[in-house]
């Protein structure tokens, strides 16, 4: 056989191979490195694509790093890179950098934020054989975790991280005091240094300071910069509870008269967690818009609870005269009180407990999305006794906490 029927050969049978490795979701890279899935999936889509190995040592000390804009950056000069080619290293110091970590005992982690994937703007495949490129050109091991949409795990969450210390690390305790974490998303202004463009979020500085370790930006850790002033641009939740102590009163907001109540509050305000905390206790039948389906569903359930001489609490956002007038039209129709609770939960504290219930929930029930307190607000009626209510009662949102894993994921940014 010629030598170059030969080579054909064997680049077929390494080709076969490859496809074979791929398949298995192995990559070229050694140290049995390879690709899996994590988390429920949703709509055909895994929350995490994570590259990780069972056979090499989990080490105590890691450092992780944002890529776009932190190891890499696009070659063609665009925001979004135009392919899986369309990078280069985010600055020559960069390999030197991350083989000198590894060299000290790091475990190198790319953690990633890659909704593109979700919205179908960008494919898996394209992101891996990035990674693989720029793991191959630094020539070390490095395990990478890519969120694919606006889910659980999407920094600043430390769910990608929770998992990787957790079941990527070969049961290895992480020393948080060693650890650190480069980003980009870190909350600098417009101008933070001569001509510099606003950070698009303070995400990477939160996710770094969610986990309980030091932040840096790619410029004060591979070009050695002083720290640019930034802000964090959401509720800080710490500063938050040390200002609203955690709550234990005993308030009463019941009726020993047969009633309805009507709630009204902005998405994620407080309102199931008030109703549920107050009135169902003591017997008050709630309706829901988004555990019973329509409006008809819950204007019949209360219609029936009221004729069962049953109080009633209608827990939905409620924002417009029209949404609260069948109800109160019901409690005039008994000839009984209604009663308006009007939640007074700011917007920013109502937008992080949005974030806190995503955190707080297993499954892959979502935040509700900023369309959602838009349309709120649009229809935004301030409710008046002269739509027939008894009363309207303003809550003050105080924090109550569950159990530990609520307050801590309270006192999380997000
Ligand atoms: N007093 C509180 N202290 C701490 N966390 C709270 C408190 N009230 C509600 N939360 C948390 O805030 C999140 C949203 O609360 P809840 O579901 O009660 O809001 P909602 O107004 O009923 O929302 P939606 O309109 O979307 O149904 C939940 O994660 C809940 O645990």
């Amino acid at each position: 056989m010629s030598s170059r029927s030969e080579k054909l050969k064997r680049k077929a049978v390494d080709d076969t191979k490859t496809k074979a490795k791929k398949a298995r979701g192995e990559t070229e890279l050694g140290d049995g490195l390879r690709w899996i899935q994590h988390g429920k999936e949703v709509k055909g889509a895994c929350p995490v694509i994570a590259l990780t190995s069972d056979t090499l040592p989990g080490r105590d000390k890691i450092a992780g790093f944002d890529i776009d804009f932190t190891i890499i950056r696009t070659q063609s000069g665009r925001k979004f890179a135009t392919g899986a080619k369309d990078w280069e290293m985010w600055d020559d110091s960069v390999p030197a950098k991350l083989k000198e970590l590894h060299k000290d005992g790091y475990r190198i982690v790319f953690f990633t934020n890659q909704a593109g994937i979700e919205k179908l703007k960008v494919k898996p495949n394209e992101i891996k054989d990035k990674i693989e490129a720029i793991i191959g050109s630094v020539g070390i091991p490095i395990l990478a975790f890519i969120c694919t949409g606006e889910n659980h795990f999407r920094k600043p969450s430390t769910r990608m991280w929770d998992f990787m210390v957790e079941e990527c690390n070969q049961s290895v305790t992480v020393d948080l005091e060693k650890c650190l974490y480069v980003g980009d998303a870190a909350g600098r202004a417009k101008n933070w240094a001569p001509g510099k463009p606003k950070d698009f979020s303070c995400g990477d500085r939160m996710f770094g300071a969610n986990i309980g370790i030091k932040f840096y930006t790619p410029e004060e850790y591979f070009l050695g910069e002083k720290a640019a002033p930034f802000e964090w641009r959401s509720l800080n939740p710490i500063d938050y509870l040390k200002k609203n102590p955690a709550s234990n009163d005993k308030e009463e907001y019941k009726s020993k008269n047969q009633e309805v109540v009507i709630m009204v509050g902005c998405p994620a305000s407080g309102k199931s967690s008030f109703r549920k905390r107050y009135f169902e206790p003591h017997g008050y039948v709630a309706v829901n818009r988004d555990t019973m389906g329509t409006q008809e569903k819950c204007i019949k359930a209360a219609k029936n609870a009221l004729n069962e001489g049953k109080s009633v609490v209608v827990d939905n956002t409620n924002p417009s005269v029209a949404a609260r007038e069948p109800y109160i039209d019901m409690a005039h129709n008994k000839e009984i009180a209604c009663r308006c609770f009007y939640m007074q939960t700011p917007l920013e504290l109502a937008h992080h407990l949005n974030y806190v219930r995503q955190n707080q929930t297993e499954s892959e029930v979502r935040r509700i999305p900023d369309v959602g307190y838009n349309v709120y607000k649009k229809n935004f009626e301030e409710p008046s006794k002269l739509e027939g209510f008894s009363e309207i009662i303003k809550i003050d949102f105080k924090p109550r906490f569950a159990n530990a894993k609520h307050e801590s994921l309270f006192k999380n940014w997000t």
